[in-house]
Parts: C-alpha cells; structure tokens; sequence
C-alpha cells in the first residue's frame, strides 16, 4: 500500500485527538506529508474515527489532487495543503474543535503566554487571523482559511516563526496546529488545549494579567528548543 507507514502514523495522530478529548464525532481532522515523494495523507471526510483504518486515508499531492484512495478527502485538505507549501519544515498539520482553544478563536484573541507550560512548547502568543471576509468564504473558503493563517505569519511587523509557534487559531473558527511529524502535531494540540484552558482560567483570575517574562519565555522555550536545547539529554 502507498505510504503504508506514514498512513499509521496519521491514523495514530487521528486517534489520539479522540484519545484526549480534542474532537466531537467527526470534528476534525490531521494530516502527514512525505516531502520526498510531494505527496500528502489525510483522513477522510466525515468518517467516525473509531472504524478508521490505514487503508481509509486518502492521499493527495501538494495542490490537493487525489493520488489514492477510495474515500473523499477531509474537507478541510486545501488549508492542510496550502500549509504544506507555504510552511516548508513541517510534516504534519492537525485540525480540531478543542474548547478551550476554539473558545479564543470565536473571540477573535489570540491566546497570550502566560507561564512556563505555554513557553515550553510556543514561543510567544499563539496568534490568531483576521476574520476571513465575505468574499473569501463564498469563495476558495478552505484554501482562504490556510492563506489567512500564512497571512497572520507573515504580517509586516508582526512576524511569527511558524516552526516557534506551531499553532493559529482561525477567527470563528478553529484551532490549526503543526509539526514535524504526525505524533508531534497531534501533541502540540493537545499542549494547546491544556494552555488555552490555563489562559482562560488565568484571565478570569487576573483580567490585566502581564504574563511570562521575556527572560522566562527564553530559558523555557529554548532549553527544549533550538541549537542549545538540554531537556530530556543526558548528562555524561
Ligand atoms: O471545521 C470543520 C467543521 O466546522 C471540519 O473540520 C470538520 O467538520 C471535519 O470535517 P471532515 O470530516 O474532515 O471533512
């Protein structure tokens, strides 16, 4: 079978969105890419996660065009696609509904870094779209969900490192979340939900909260991250 082994991993990302509470019924959605091959595996449309099996993914090039599969690709494969090209280093794309995170994303805020947990795995806010307009959703809505994520990173100015900060939060929607792989995406979802949940609690707390320092946010991310990182090295 056609990327047999990525077609587990993506299954496996699938179930784990289930596993922890991060989707309802068929609300959502993840995705690997083979970049040697320039091929994509997603799951498919509105199928219940529990009868999913390998064989059910759908697989697609980089523009969406079916390659294999018997199934209708997720309906959300044009912004999974569009990440693939626009964000070159990562390897795996996860959609949900997850409360908490989709609660910010309704309110049009982005989630701000408040402590430690939230630096360890996004260096900085997690940043939220515009609101996509009229046009853009009685148009190429899906792949208009993806340019308006790319948009929000790479807006002059307020530039995000999308391999920093492997998560947007899509105005009345919905969180998008990545990484290098299938295992990787789907936990950076579930770590975004767990923040997401702790941001909210912190703003009832301490409506004017300052959040984590910039010396902070730097020793949390970057001992996990990057050249330097130690976390999880042993020691000679
Ligand atoms: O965003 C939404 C619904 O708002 C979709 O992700 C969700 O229904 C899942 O659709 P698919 O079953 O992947 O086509």
């Amino acid at each position: 079978m056609l990327l047999q082994r990525l077609r587990e991993e993506v299954l496996e990302a699938n179930l784990e969105l289930v596993k922890r509470g991060l989707v309802l019924y068929t609300f959502g959605n993840a995705s690997g890419v083979d970049r040697d091959q320039g091929l994509v595996v997603i799951k498919p449309s509105g199928v219940d996660y529990d009868k999913l099996k390998p064989e059910h993914m759908v697989v697609t090039d980089l523009e969406g065009n079916i390659v294999d599969g018997e199934l209708r690709p997720s309906s959300d494969l044009d912004t999974h696609t569009l990440l693939y090209r626009e964000f070159t280093g990562i390897g795996a794309v996860v959609h949900t509904h997850s409360e908490y995170a989709t609660s910010f994303a309704q309110a049009g805020l982005p989630i701000p870094a408040y402590g430690t947990t939230h630096a360890d795995y996004f260096y900085g806010p997690v940043p939220v779209t515009e609101p996509l307009k009229d046009e853009a959703i009685q148009g190429r809505y899906v792949h208009e969900t993806g340019a308006a994520i790319v948009e929000r990173f790479r807006q002059p100015g307020r530039e995000v490192d999308p391999l920093a900060i492997p998560a947007c939060l899509v105005a009345g929607h919905a969180p998008f979340v990545w990484g290098k792989d299938a295992h990787d995406a789907a936990h950076n979802a579930v770590v975004l939900e767990a923040v997401a949940r702790m941001a909210f609690r912190t703003t009832l707390l301490r409506a004017n909260c300052e959040g984590v320092s910039q010396a902070l946010l730097d020793r949390h991310y970057f001992r996990k991250h990057g050249a330097s990182a130690t976390y999880g090295q042993r020691t000679k």
